[in-house]
């Protein structure tokens, strides 16, 4: 780059960031007028006494909308000042055909434009921003409103602009490529997740801005930039839709806190507000607060079934309750409940009388009523008896009235009309409760008679599954001690929506699911009924999937029971996040998971540690650490199977070196050097990652091998693991050209 060039780009920086400087004033202008004018109106509103509820409610209204307001100049503010940092991070000169001038197309986190109305950055989000990413030197096109403009890039600039000064900028002819991508990630990590919009691939480029499909599913290796292409698609579709998707109506659906908290810096550093995070954990805890049943929780379900002597009745109980048998088993005993369980309702009568007939159950569970779900249905038909019990209760209270009067042992008059009450309301008790009873469904109670009446396969023509004695007292066993076990909680759940509806969110229009690999069918069914007015963007990895014996469901799976008809499946190639060793090794523990692409970074091979007895483990933990900090590699995650592991190598390593243990769900995401079992590092990444007990006892069941290619997927320079005895299997099939050995 020429001299005079690199002044134009100095001159060019100094009068972006001038205007970015006027603009931060009037804003704050602006913010200071809102905070005025809401602040008088407040100063009204306490004054104000007296007024008509409709003043009133016009006085909340202004000052909802001062506040709304005031918010939006704050907003703009924090972004304003992350611009004035770095305005920009790329450029393109793009000639349209049949037009003889060249625009320079500066690309930034947002848009600004000049006093004159010239377009001094556009946001990386605008149509004309695509072909950044999408192109190098040569023909290009993008679509906007007005349909495809097609033209030539001839110059593709791109800068590392902080604090207000470029500190390189080079000239590049193709897409973003691999140097820039092995530059950026290089670098040690130690922070929270961050945003990638300035290397944004071409593939990745693809999803992020498509509006074509209302489910997308994405798949791709590990850390071939699924979370990141899900988390900007959101940032994409609020600028698209930004008359009418605001943050509050995107929901992500995230594994774990841990994992929330790590992905929570990703949209505001692209200046958007934090969307609503939850977990599937937390939606139920919330669904099924009010049962008599404590839930078995995630971790614990974990614990018990991530261990060599994993309780094998108990996997097939598991296994069959994510099955496609059970979910027929259930759907049959729901349409049954649904329908012809009512034809064994009998009629009511009281003193001779018929106060409900037989037929009138069937006439309004299955047609009046039929719209709604089965527990509400009985409640309207509970009002409607109790209706008519309102003149059998009138005449009992009469005749009590009459007796008492009559029998004179009671002369005041309205003690002998509350002993008439009394008297009627307990007479007539026996048939108050029977109807309760009648027009009661209790979802846990119906989904337990499952597992004791065999009768229910009968009725609901429904053949009993193999292995049902086992699955019976298994089940049986947990819920005797008064717990929910874990393979049931989604099954119950759905039932339980389905008997008394869902708690349905209108106002979700957009819904993420990361990690999706670990859901099950039912889990799916659940969320398409909470959301029905979503779009979906769904990422996950099969090879991923951890769960052990569940039968999650596939994608193909998933789509069906979304039963949208615009869905796309993608899938990711390449992957970003290790080295290229790292990543060789990783494939060949699970060769099922395929061959992805990788940047051609380099970095040494992983190293598999013998120990000839497991006092060896600390000691060598501790001097692997030091090791990989004096490298400059400042994020460690030492990760464990499961909690007990955990908490071994953490009271192993107290007082020896600074770590952060992390075994809850609901912990908070750590820097430095972390201590984690499998399940709670997915989705997460690590400079250096130490894996202990790397030997047959601990990783050689079935769903070892996607455990382990899981966790050491997270590294992105360094990997380490540890045995004593003999290697688990699935590092013994890896070929030993792709690790070194030591110990
Ligand atoms: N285009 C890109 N430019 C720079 N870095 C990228 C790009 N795409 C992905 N990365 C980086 O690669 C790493 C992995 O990304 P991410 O966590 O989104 O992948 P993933 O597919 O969700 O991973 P996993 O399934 O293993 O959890 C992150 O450090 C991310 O910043």
């Amino acid at each position: 780059m020429n001299q005079q060039e690199q002044q134009f780009e100095l001159a060019r920086l100094a009068k972006t960031l001038r205007q970015v400087q006027i603009q931060i004033q009037k804003n704050k202008e602006v913010s200071g007028c809102h905070q005025h004018a809401l602040r008088n109106s407040l100063q009204d509103y306490w004054n104000s006494s007296g007024g008509s509820s409709i003043d009133e409610a016009q006085h909340v209204e202004t000052m909802n909308r001062q506040r709304a307001l005031s918010k939006h100049s704050q907003g703009t503010a924090r972004h304003l000042i992350k611009m004035l940092k770095s305005p920009y991070f790329g450029r393109i000169d793009f000639s349209e055909a049949h037009y003889n001038d060249t625009e320079k197309i500066y690309i930034g986190i947002g848009s600004l434009a000049g006093e004159d109305g010239e377009f001094l950055v556009y946001d990386w989000r605008a149509p004309v921003s695509s072909m950044f990413y999408d192109y190098g030197l040569g023909d290009a096109a993008y679509t906007c409103p007005a349909g495809e403009i097609n033209g030539t890039i001839t110059l593709k600039r791109q800068y590392k602009i902080a604090d207000g000064h470029i500190q390189y900028m080079f000239d590049s002819d193709l897409t973003i490529d691999d140097d820039i991508l092995q530059e950026l990630l290089a670098k040690s990590v130690n922070e929270k997740m961050h945003t990638i919009v300035n290397s944004i691939q071409r593939d990745q480029n693809q999803i992020i801005r498509d509006e074509q499909h209302k489910v997308l599913f994405l798949a791709g290796p590990a850390g071939s930039g699924k979370t990141s292409v899900a988390l900007h698609r959101i940032a994409f579709l609020l600028y698209q839709n930004r008359e009418k998707l605001t943050s509050q109506n995107v929901l992500i659906l995230s594994p774990n806190s841990i994992f929330s908290d790590y992905i929570s810096n990703v949209l505001p550093e692209i200046g958007e507000a934090n969307v609503v995070q939850m977990t599937f954990q937390d939606y139920t805890a919330r669904s099924a607060a009010h049962i008599p049943l404590r839930l078995e929780t995630r971790a614990d379900y974990f614990e018990h079934m991530l261990v060599a002597n994993a309780n094998k009745q108990r996997a097939v109980t598991i296994s069959f309750k994510s099955s496609q048998l059970f979910n027929e088993v259930l759907t049959n005993y729901l349409n049954w409940l649904a329908a012809d369980w009512i034809n064994e309702h009998p009629s009511i009568t009281a003193r001779g009388e018929t106060l409900f007939d037989q037929s009138e159950w069937q006439h309004y569970y299955q047609n009046s009523f039929r719209m709604m779900p089965p527990a509400i249905r009985l409640e309207k038909i509970r009002t409607i008896i109790q209706k008519r019990m309102h003149d059998l209760i009138a005449d009992v209270r009469r005749e009590k009235l009459a007796q008492l009067t009559e029998a004179g042992e009671e002369v005041n008059e309205k003690v002998i009309k509350a002993l008439a009450r009394i008297q009627a309301r307990s007479e007539l008790k026996p048939i108050t409760d029977y109807v309760e009873k009648l027009t009661t469904l209790d979802a846990l109670e119906e989904y337990a008679a499952l597992f004791s009446d065999d009768r229910l396969f009968t009725v609901t023509n429904t053949p009993i599954p193999g292995n049902w004695v086992t699955i019976k007292s298994q089940t049986h066993k947990l819920i005797s001690r008064g717990i929910l076990p874990y393979e049931d909680i989604s099954p119950f759940l759905y039932f339980q929506g389905v008997v008394q509806g869902f708690p349905v969110k209108q106002d979700i229009k957009h819904v993420v699911i990361d990690e999706a690999q670990d859901y099950s069918a039912f889990q799916y069914k659940i969320l398409a009924q909470l959301f029905p007015n979503s779009s979906w963007t769904i990422v996950g990895d099969p090879a991923q999937s951890i769960q052990p014996f569940v039968n999650t469901a596939s994608f193909t799976e998933a789509s069906n029971i979304l039963g949208q008809e615009q869905t796309l499946h993608f899938c990711l190639t390449k992957s970003y996040r290790s080295t290229q060793a790292i990543q060789a090794f990783c494939q060949a523990i699970l060769p099922s998971a395929g061959k992805s692409l990788s940047i051609n970074r380099p970095g040494p091979k992983p190293t598999v540690v013998q120990l000839s007895n497991s006092e060896d483990e600390a000691a060598t933990l501790l001097s692997l650490i030091q090791t990989v900090q004096n490298e400059g590699l400042k994020s460690i995650g030492i990760i464990t199977k499961n909690v007990t592991q955990a908490l071994r190598i953490y009271s192993q390593l107290k007082g020896t070196a600074k770590t952060t243990l992390l075994i809850k769900d609901d912990d908070k995401f750590s820097t430095g050097i972390v201590i984690i079992p499998s399940y709670l590092a997915k989705g997460l990444e690590f400079d250096a990652v130490l894996i202990v007990n790397a030997d047959a006892t601990n990783y050689s069941q079935e769903q070892d091998g996607n455990i382990l290619y899981t966790i050491c997927t997270r590294a992105l320079h360094r990997l380490y693991l540890f045995y004593t005895g003999s290697l688990s299997p699935y590092l013994r099939r890896v070929d030993k050209s792709l690790y070194n050995v030591s110990g």
